[in-house]
């Protein structure tokens, strides 16, 4: 087995399923005890390590090289901006970084805030297009910031726009695509370059496929 050595860490939460759906079809090691409560796991054959990593937390494990490969979103990735590899779109956890707030509401602010779980990448949009805002971060539920008066935008994922809708809310803007990406660690990726060519092929082969999730 080529894999044999490699620690990959995987997002928990709502892109892990699918994620180890399409390791499944690829013929990849799997993680045993999955539903215990322990957070490093191993394949039956002890070729892969497994790390249940908090989504956000991936890109630093990667980076620290404490995995040497990290399946995480594009999101995360770029919020993160931690000096990787990225080496593979796996197709899932699709959604899009959007700018949102009240429908035709007017600016009182005189520097507009935006809320948001992404400051960099709303620092950087807003930098980008020569506006000046302040950015408020929050953890989550950033839908509340326009409804309360805290923020007059937010920055924020749009997978189905139910959240946005359902508060009243409308996208102002698009600022990028995002899925599920596969990234690697600088050193890992010489030291264990057979091993992660190999995983990160037989990945491609499924995704390439289309035919995984369903
Ligand atoms: N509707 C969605 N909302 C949020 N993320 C989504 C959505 N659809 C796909 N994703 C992708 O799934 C990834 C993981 O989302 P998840 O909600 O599990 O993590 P999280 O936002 O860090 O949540 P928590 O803070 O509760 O751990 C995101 O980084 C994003 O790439
Ligand atoms: O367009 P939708 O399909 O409604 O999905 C988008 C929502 O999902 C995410 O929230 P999550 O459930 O992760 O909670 P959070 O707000 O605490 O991050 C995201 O932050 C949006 O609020």
């Amino acid at each position: 087995m080529t894999i044999q050595g490699l620690t990959v860490a995987l997002s928990k939460g709502r892109i892990m399923d699918e994620t180890l759906k399409l390791m499944a079809a690829a013929g990849m090691p799997l993680p045993e005890e999955l539903d215990s409560r322990k957070l490093i796991l191993r394949s039956p054959g002890g070729e892969v390590d497994f790390i249940l990593a908090k989504p956000v937390d991936v890109p630093t494990y990667v980076e620290y090289g404490v995995a040497d490969v990290g399946i995480a979103g594009k999101d995360v990735l770029v919020e993160a901006g931690r000096d990787l590899y990225e080496l593979l779109d796996l197709g899932i956890g699709k959604c899009k970084m959007s700018v949102a707030g009240l429908p035709e509401q007017q600016s009182h602010y005189s520097m507009p805030r935006v809320a948001s779980k992404y400051p960099r990448i709303a620092t950087e949009y807003f930098r980008s297009r020569g506006q000046q805002v302040e950015v408020i971060f929050l953890n989550g539920s950033v839908e509340l910031a326009p409804l309360i008066g805290l923020a007059e935008r937010i920055v924020d994922v749009v997978e189905t726009g139910r959240t946005l809708r359902e508060n009243g809310l409308v996208v102002q803007e698009d600022i990028m695509d995002i899925s599920t990406r596969v990234v690697a660690n600088r050193m890992s990726f010489r030291l264990k370059s057979t091993a992660i060519d190999e995983f990160v092929g037989r990945m491609r082969a499924v995704v390439e496929k289309g035919e995984v999730l369903r």
